[in-house]
């Protein structure tokens, strides 16, 4: 009956202030978010049948293609909302490195709403609204919400509360780099809450996104991330490449939970220097992506 292919973008958290833990257990934080343009794909194909079904094939067989993987969820919790009778098949082509905080789960969840709506809207069904979809998706994970966006935004509450922002960051050059060991979020905010120590007051977190947003802070001088000191306690490897980028003056930061990291680069060259110095501190099983941040 159809079909569709999403790009679903990775993430990076440019400014990530974690405040506290709320009484829902979850923590609140503030967060200037950018989509890039290295991701995922997926293709959607649906067909009308007696019974909604969803199907997921991976490419990545390290992944489960059950409800597990938030692609499934997303597609399951469509059907289930919007009443369609539709079989759902799903292919997913996966790049965004897991355990890395650049949100590759979370985006592919909405890349499935984002695709199911189109496909719904061209078949003149009635699929979910705006507000259904963003509810859906702050069900399937806190930052699910800021991929039904299409620009950089600040989130606030758990990461369900978005904010366009009005400064631009299209075409900021940028060099991801991961160790060869991965984060879970749980472990990441769960060390957060042992320590106590890396929480950030709101009004420090509001006055500096504030300043750049005037324009009074460049992108590089922004860059704050709670995680950071929790994880750079734990694993040595990021100190050690962290020194030898402040040496060049490279700004650099821990995306989200981790352990994926990156530099805003202003020239070619600059590029090639991270790439090396990654290489050099990382070895060969990094992973490393160019990308630029979208919109
Ligand atoms: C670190 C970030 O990537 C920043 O953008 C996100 O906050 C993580 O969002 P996510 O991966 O979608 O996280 P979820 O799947 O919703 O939650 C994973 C785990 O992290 C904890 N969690 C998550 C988000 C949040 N605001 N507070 C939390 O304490 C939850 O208790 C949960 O055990
Ligand atoms: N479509 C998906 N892509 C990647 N991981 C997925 C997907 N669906 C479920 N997962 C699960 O999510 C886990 C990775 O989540 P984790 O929170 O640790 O890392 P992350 O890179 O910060 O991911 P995210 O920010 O997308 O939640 C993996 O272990 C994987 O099993």
């Amino acid at each position: 009956m159809g079909q569709i292919e999403v790009f679903s973008p990775a993430k990076i958290n440019l400014f990530l202030s974690v405040l506290g833990r709320m009484e829902n257990g979850f923590h609140e934080l503030v967060s200037l978010v950018g989509q890039v343009d290295f991701g995922d794909t997926l293709r959607i194909e649906v067909e009308e049948a007696s019974a909604a079904s969803v199907e997921l094939r991976c490419s990545d067989e390290s992944l489960p293609t059950d409800r597990s993987n938030l692609a499934y969820a997303a597609a399951e919790g469509f059907l289930l909302r919007s009443g369609l009778n539709w079989r759902v098949r799903i292919e997913l082509e996966k790049r965004i490195p897991h355990g890395a905080g650049l949100g590759g789960g979370s985006s592919n969840a909405s890349a499935v709403l984002r695709g199911l709506s189109e496909l719904a809207e061209d078949a003149g069904a009635l699929g979910l609204s705006r507000g259904e979809r963003l509810e859906l998706a702050a069900e399937l994970g806190s930052d699910c919400p800021l991929f039904l966006e299409k620009r950089p935004v600040v989130m606030r509450g758990r990461g369900e509360l978005l904010s366009a922002v009005d400064r631009s960051l299209a075409g900021v050059e940028i060099v991801l780099f991961k160790p060869s060991f991965s984060i879970n979020t749980g472990w990441a905010y769960g060390s957060l809450i042992k320590r106590g120590d890396c929480y950030d007051e709101s009004a420090w977190a509001e006055e500096r996104l504030a300043a750049w947003r005037d324009g009074g802070m460049s992108t590089g001088e922004l860059l704050h991330n709670s995680f950071e000191k929790a994880a750079f306690s734990k694993y040595v490897a990021f100190d050690a490449l962290f020194g030898k980028l402040r040496e060049k003056k490279v700004a650099s930061l821990m995306s989200g939970s981790g352990s994926c990291c990156f530099s805003l680069v202003r020239s070619d060259s600059e590029a090639n220097e991270v790439e090396g110095l990654v290489g050099e501190c990382w070895g060969e099983r990094a992973f490393v992506q160019r990308a630029r941040v979208l919109g």
